[in-house]
């Protein structure tokens, strides 16, 4: 399922006055894509990914998920389409540290007052190759099987779209590039849609497409790079900025 930004743009209002993260950004994200979001310190990625998933409302222009305009929703609405619809996976990962894994994966569905299939969380947690860890917690987990328990319980109610924030920002080389495989299957072999801010060129590399952020613009897009390529644009970035 596709999302789109229309000329989003997103102030607030800090305490020396306005600051504008987002200048109208117009992007669309096709169903079956990886994008990676990249840019300079405060140039307003991780707002670009609030406003894309509907964690935030942008000040002016529209964002559509699956053909649904965010805008025109009611907050029950929203509060159930980011539900369902939507995954969001965070650097820090966000688990609840005294629940299981499994726990934490059907942690969303039973706050919603529904009940979460024993064998489906189980399957949830196999698909990230993590079988054999369904009832450790979080301090008796690495870093990278953390993330991916976060990844299995953003992708448990099968959302269109899986919106990713620095995922491997807190992660060694070796447990980055499991998770970015894993992020790479679900485009390739699910047909998922996957938007990752990122500071890594080699992070980048493993999308179909890297968007630019610049002061809230989007002002490149690059496709068919690899890690040196991306590296090389945004030393070029960082000189003229
Ligand atoms: N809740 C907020 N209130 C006020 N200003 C904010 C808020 N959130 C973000 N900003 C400002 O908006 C701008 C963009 O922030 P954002 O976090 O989106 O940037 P970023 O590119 O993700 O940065 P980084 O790479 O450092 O995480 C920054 O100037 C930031 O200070």
């Amino acid at each position: 399922m596709t999302v789109r930004l229309d000329d989003v743009g997103k102030t607030y209002d800090g305490g020396a006055g306005p600051v504008t993260a987002l200048d109208g950004v117009t992007a669309t994200f096709d169903e079956g894509t990886f994008t990676a979001v990249m840019g300079p310190s405060g140039s307003g990625k991780s707002t670009l990914l609030h406003c894309a998933a509907g964690l935030e409302p942008p000040t002016s222009g529209a964002v559509t998920i699956a053909g649904t305009r965010l805008g025109e929703l009611d907050e029950t609405a929203l509060t159930r389409l980011r539900r369902d619809r939507v995954g969001f996976v965070f650097q820090d990962f966000n688990l609840v540290s005294s629940l299981t894994a499994a726990q934490n994966v059907a942690l969303p569905l039973r706050l919603a007052g529904r009940r979460a299939d024993s064998d489906r969380v189980r399957a949830a947690l196999a698909e990230v190759g993590l079988e054999d860890r369904i009832g450790h917690r979080p301090r008796e987990l690495s870093g990278g099987q953390q993330q991916r328990v976060a990844i299995a319980r953003a992708l448990f109610t099968r959302p269109a779209v899986l919106f990713a924030d620095e995922p491997t920002g807190a992660l060694d080389n070796r447990t980055s590039h499991q998770v970015l495989t894993l992020l790479r299957d679900l485009v390739d072999r699910h047909g998922r849609t996957v938007v990752m801010v990122t500071h890594d060129p080699v992070s980048a590399a493993v999308a179909d497409r890297v968007v630019l952020l610049v002061d809230g613009r989007i002002t490149d897009e690059l496709t068919g790079v690899d890690a040196a390529g991306v590296a090389d644009r945004m030393t070029a970035l960082e000189r003229s900025c």
